[in-house]
């Protein structure tokens, strides 16, 4: 008898960590059960035509700020997720901060998990934080299930009681000593305070505050001190990390070194280091404002190098919204972070395989493969491969639009991308089989995303 899937995806141009291939996509339980170039299946199975379609993984977004609980009006669970399989994101991991309480102890877990229960149109994993007097903590975290941990070398912003406060160089060290212990990755936000922050008082003193003056308060030698000394901890403490939104060649440069020398270290860009520079802050505003900041179109030059040479292993789109009025006026007193998840994939397939011959493994690779890998989600997630979760964008390569403020699916309707004009186009996303976005309907699902638990600790749920 003819194998019976739920649903067939049929003749899409399959993009697989070897190549592309055409092929019949046979999904069953919300599990890939066969992928073959002309599949046997009854015909009352459902199809999806996908002949015109290049099909991806769905993106494993490793970096997004929701707000929830308690703020929720900035993001929920709701309109992120949406937004993000609006982009072809099928997995993504919360950050830690941003919300009230900060994940930093397992109440705060417990309550994030409350505000994303049924709420969630796709799959998500939650980072948990590292902050000073938590570190007795890390353990109850990693044993409920977070993927990793967080820490900021540089304040992160944000006001109340219960904020996310950035690391002194004893909780680093300590916090990495235990985080090794528990084995999982210490995520870190690397731009050294001292710096950033004694040049951000001068230029305020100063009354230098326009945008090239914010971008010149976080050069690059920031970034390098920071990530620097914390590779010099982790060769200490055999502490796994990952660097998240590196923002210069340098950086990359670092980092790679000291993969060569054994460390076990990822890095990680943002589509908008590789897609807008300074003058675009100086022209959008402080929509495109955070932190690190937007460099030069040469420095930009060197990151794509990077990118092309093979050294990036994550691209994550570090979406921190926040209010369309906390993105206006004055450039030290607007909220750092930029809303741009919806745009992820489209950015780097357009910037990356339309423009720059990226080929679209290698693409996929750092959108999904890699972050699904380094945080104990495969081969349950990243992959298109039999037994994987059928996790799909489906994407018109040949598609042009321009970004419209309608087109966004966040709470706050504002992007530095409204108005760029995009070579292709997320047509549609499925979330372990089900179809959870329809370009011209929108969300076409109810809210089935469930939380993901490493396979390292918890348990082994994401071990596929
Ligand atoms: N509090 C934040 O969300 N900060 C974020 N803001 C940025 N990147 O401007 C971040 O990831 O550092
Ligand atoms: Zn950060
Ligand atoms: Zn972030």
């Amino acid at each position: 008898m003819d194998k019976q899937f739920d649903l067939v995806i049929r003749k899409g141009t399959v993009v697989l960590e070897e190549g592309l291939k055409q092929l019949d996509i046979g999904i069953l339980g919300g599990k890939i059960a066969a992928l073959g170039e002309n599949l046997l299946y009854s015909e009352h199975t459902p199809v999806y035509e996908a002949e015109h379609l290049h099909v991806l993984p769905g993106m494993v977004d490793a970096h997004v700020h929701f707000n929830e609980p308690a703020l929720g009006h900035w993001e929920g669970f709701v309109t992120g997720s949406a937004a993000l399989a609006a982009g072809g994101c099928t997995t993504y991991i919360d950050m830690p901060l941003n919300g009230v309480p900060p994940t930093v102890r397992l109440s705060a877990l417990e309550r994030k998990l409350e505000a994303a229960e049924g709420q969630s149109l796709i799959d998500y994993a939650l980072w948990g934080g590292l902050v000073p007097g938590n570190i007795e903590n890390l353990q109850e975290l990693a044993e409920a299930g977070v993927i990793g941990f967080k820490a900021f070398m540089s304040c992160p912003g944000g006001e109340g009681e219960d904020i996310f406060a950035e690391v002194d160089d004893h909780t680093l060290f300590k916090g990495m000593q235990e985080i090794a212990r528990l084995g999982l990755v210490l995520a870190l936000h690397a731009e050294s305070e001292e710096i950033v922050s004694k040049r951000a008082a001068k230029a305020q003193e100063e009354g230098r505050r326009g945008a090239l003056d914010f971008v010149d308060t976080r050069p690059i030698a920031a970034e390098l001190e920071a990530v620097n000394r914390a590779l010099y901890y982790a060769e200490q403490t055999g502490c796994k990390l990952h660097f998240v939104h590196i923002s210069s060649a340098e950086g990359v440069k670092a980092i790679t070194e000291a993969k060569a020398k054994g460390l076990d270290v990822t890095v990680e860009t943002c589509p908008h280091y590789l897609a807008l520079t300074n003058e675009d802050l100086v022209q959008l505003g402080p929509v495109a404002k955070c932190a690190p900041p937007l460099r030069t179109a040469g420095d930009q030059d060197r990151l794509w190098a990077e990118l092309l040479a093979g050294r990036l292993d994550i691209l994550a789109s570090d979406h921190s919204p926040c209010p369309t009025s906390m993105k206006q006026g004055d450039f030290f007193e607007a909220w750092g972070g930029i809303s741009g998840a919806q745009s992820s994939m489209e950015l780097m397939l357009d910037e990356g395989h339309l423009r720059r011959n990226v080929p679209l493994p290698e693409l996929s690779r750092m959108l999904s493969l890699e972050p699904a890998k380094r945080f104990g989600l495969y081969p349950r997630k990243g992959v298109i491969a039999v037994g994987a979760d059928a996790d799909f964008a489906l994407v018109d390569m040949n598609m042009s639009y321009t970004l419209q403020t309608n087109d966004l699916f966040y709470r706050h309707k504002h992007s530095p991308y409204v108005g760029r004009t995009f070579g292709c186009r997320v047509m549609a996303t499925f979330n372990r089989g089900s179809r959870v976005y329809e370009l011209g309907e929108g969300v076409v699902s109810h809210a089935g995303g469930t939380w993901l638990r490493p396979a390292v600790n918890g348990g082994g749920e994401a071990g596929g």
